[in-house]
């Protein structure tokens, strides 16, 4: 049976680490890692029938198959290459780190060197498997507009390097325009869902992101629209809230349950 590690406790681990305790996944959790120990904690009190380790992702290398980082941008520099050297693959929910061209390309290099897996699960949007067979063609343009709660959005490095009041937004704002090499830096907890977009589809430089903040939802929206040789489509997905962190949608944490569950099955369906 696959051993996994998960490395960040919080909103999406906490789900995981739960699906696997109840026997969704068919894997066996061997360790957790979160910097908060109280984060491990409160998770082992969750677990009914498994009662995972506590290891620093050194250590959690060596006994693994693969690692999860579900923790943050900053992780991912630690994690992933980590657990490539070690011959560990690894699934990573905070995919607006490999914005950064040189991670990319090393962390791939490496996958590739130990014949290993990086998963980039699609998180808290719909409409990956059809851009990613859009791809096998000309893609014209990919669009992301972001819309979310302003408590959502607080704490964004470009929310406070320009100032923005978010308690005086009273109705629905753009607050970003731009391109999503930009945007997954400037909101590096709120839009991984437009780094997702870029590696399957035309680039970081291409792939445009708008965010709007709106009072009046109780949802994190996020809507594409995809033009290309095949055609054209729009998902928009109304995602509710994690229970524990407004910023994340719970689909996110439904999304690394279920591409862990696809990695250990042996059928495989959609894109
Ligand atoms: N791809 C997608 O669609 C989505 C991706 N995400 C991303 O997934 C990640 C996890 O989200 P979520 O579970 O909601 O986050 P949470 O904040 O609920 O939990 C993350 C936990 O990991 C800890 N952590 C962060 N960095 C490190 C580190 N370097 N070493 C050890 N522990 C660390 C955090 O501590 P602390 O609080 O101190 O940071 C926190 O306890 C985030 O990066 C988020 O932006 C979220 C939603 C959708
Ligand atoms: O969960 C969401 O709505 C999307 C998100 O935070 C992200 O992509 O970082």
């Amino acid at each position: 049976m696959l051993k996994i590690g998960v490395f960040g406790c919080g909103a999406i681990g906490t789900e995981l680490c739960k699906a696997i305790d109840s026997g969704h996944i068919d894997v066996e959790l061997y360790a957790v890692y979160d910097r908060h120990e109280q984060a491990t904690i409160d998770l082992k009190e969750q677990l009914r029938n498994v009662d995972p380790k506590v290891l620093e992702i050194v250590e959690m290398v060596k006994h693994v198959d693969l690692v999860v980082e579900c923790a943050s941008q900053q992780a991912v520099y630690e994690v992933v290459p980590t657990a490539l050297h070690a011959k560990c693959d690894v699934m990573s929910i905070s995919v607006g780190a490999f914005a950064d061209q040189n991670l990319l390309k090393t962390t791939t290099d490496l996958a590739k060197e130990y014949d290993c897996k990086i998963y980039l699960p699609s998180g808290a949007i719909a409409g990956l498997d059809g851009l990613k067979s859009a791809s096998a063609k000309t893609i014209y343009s990919v669009t992301l507009t972001t819309e979310k709660h302003p408590r959502s959005l607080a704490g964004a490095p470009y929310v406070i390097q320009n100032n923005i009041d978010l308690d005086a937004i009273t109705g629905k704002t753009v607050i970003f325009d731009g391109m999503a090499s930009e945007a997954v830096k400037a909101f590096p907890a709120n839009v991984n869902v437009a780094a997702s977009l870029s590696i399957a589809g035309i680039g970081f430089d291409r792939t445009k992101v708008r965010i709007v903040a709106n009072p009046a939802l109780s949802r994190n929206i996020h809507e594409i629209t995809v033009e290309g040789e095949f055609g054209m489509f729009t998902s928009r997905v109304e995602n509710v809230p994690a229970p524990t962190n407004p910023k994340t949608s719970y689909l996110a944490a439904l999304s690394a349950i279920s591409t862990l569950k696809k990695i250990a099955s042996p059928l495989q369906v959609g894109t």
